[in-house]
């Protein structure tokens, strides 16, 4: 797990890590808060009640972490333990799901790449040590990316 300590000239030394994780969703981007004309405006072709898939390309989303670099180990934290806290946090609920209608969170809250970071952010902190969680980065297609940091 997480750890703090120093090199062996004294100076704590600082890491970061990621962890590449696919998955496949698809959804529609409709706002509860707008009428249905304005979902048309704001959303265009992505408000299309038929949803629109992220399946054919995946998802992928990047949970880093920075920590000071254990002495003892020479790890920020275990990358096999970061593994078992993206399946139960990212591939679990959302693989292979229509993030509208599986994932209650997005129940009333629209389905943007952003909104995702956050969910993905909120359920993360729930599962890691504290304070090591630096940014979730999506990239949703291959050219429209996001990033979180909690802010
Ligand atoms: N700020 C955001 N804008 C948009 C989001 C989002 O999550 N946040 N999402 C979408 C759509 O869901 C969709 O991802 C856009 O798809 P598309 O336009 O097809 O993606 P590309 O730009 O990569 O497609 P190309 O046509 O190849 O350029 C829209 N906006
Ligand atoms: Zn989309």
């Amino acid at each position: 797990m997480a750890g703090s300590s120093v090199s062996d000239s004294g100076a704590e030394r600082i890491g970061y890590i990621s962890r590449v994780q696919c998955f496949s969703a698809c959804h529609r981007l409709h706002s509860i808060h707008l009428s249905d004309e304005e979902n048309k405006q704001v959303y265009g072709k992505c408000n299309n009640p038929n949803g629109h898939g992220h399946n054919y390309k995946g998802l992928s989303a990047l949970p880093s972490l920075i920590c000071y670099i254990d002495r003892l180990t020479g790890m920020v934290m275990n990358l096999t333990d970061l593994k078992r806290c993206i399946e139960d946090v990212i591939m679990t609920p959302l693989d292979h799901k229509n993030l509208d209608k599986d994932v209650p969170y997005f129940a009333d809250v629209v389905s943007t790449t952003e909104n995702l970071a956050v969910y993905i952010w909120d359920n993360m902190v729930k599962v890691l040590p504290p304070n090591v969680l630096y940014e979730i980065k999506i990239h949703e297609t291959d050219k429209n990316i996001v990033i979180y940091r909690g802010e």
